[in-house]
């Protein structure tokens, strides 16, 4: 089902430093600052040659990160995102094996302009997953 790593995701709790260190300290490729209002988070892309870092800040009081920014306040690996032919397939493939969907159920666009899906953390090895279709 899964293909690709498509990104990284990394919670952080001062977007402008982090950004800057992947740039000048690291030597990173690292992209603008997006606010993602429908998934209550800004985000920056760095592209390595491999896959992308995604680091995340939340964007107003009910960002579903602001919990684990609370518990884990110098920030940390959120999430990973695996790139899926065909999200709704993959997605019923998974709840009916027992495996949870977060929201709605229904994909939401994501940051690439394609349709992304959340799978529960406790159903995943306690890592917290993102299904991009590509
Ligand atoms: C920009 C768009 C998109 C993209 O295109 O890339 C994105 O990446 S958006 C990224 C942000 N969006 C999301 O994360 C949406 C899905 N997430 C959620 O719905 C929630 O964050 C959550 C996973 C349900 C957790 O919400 P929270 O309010 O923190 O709930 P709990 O405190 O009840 O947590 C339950 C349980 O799970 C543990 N937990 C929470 N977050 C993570 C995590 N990221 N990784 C691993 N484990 C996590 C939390 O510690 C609780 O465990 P216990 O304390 O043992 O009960
Ligand atoms: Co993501």
């Amino acid at each position: 089902m899964i293909g690709r790593l498509n990104h990284v995701a990394i919670a952080v709790p001062d977007l402008e430093a982090a950004a800057e260190q992947y740039r000048n300290t690291l030597g990173a490729e690292v992209g603008p600052a997006q606010d993602e209002s429908e998934h209550g988070v800004t985000v920056v892309f760095i592209t390595l040659p491999n896959t992308k870092i995604e680091l995340l800040h939340p964007l107003g009081e009910d960002s579903p990160i602001n919990g684990f920014l609370q518990k884990n306040p110098s920030g940390g690996i959120h999430h990973i995102c695996y790139e899926v032919d065909d999200i709704r397939a993959a997605r019923d493939q998974l709840v009916a094996s027992g495996s949870r969907v977060l929201g709605s159920g229904e994909p939401k666009i994501g940051a690439h302009g394609k349709p992304v899906l959340f799978l529960h953390p406790k159903d995943f090895q306690g890592c917290l997953v993102e299904l991009e279709e590509v």
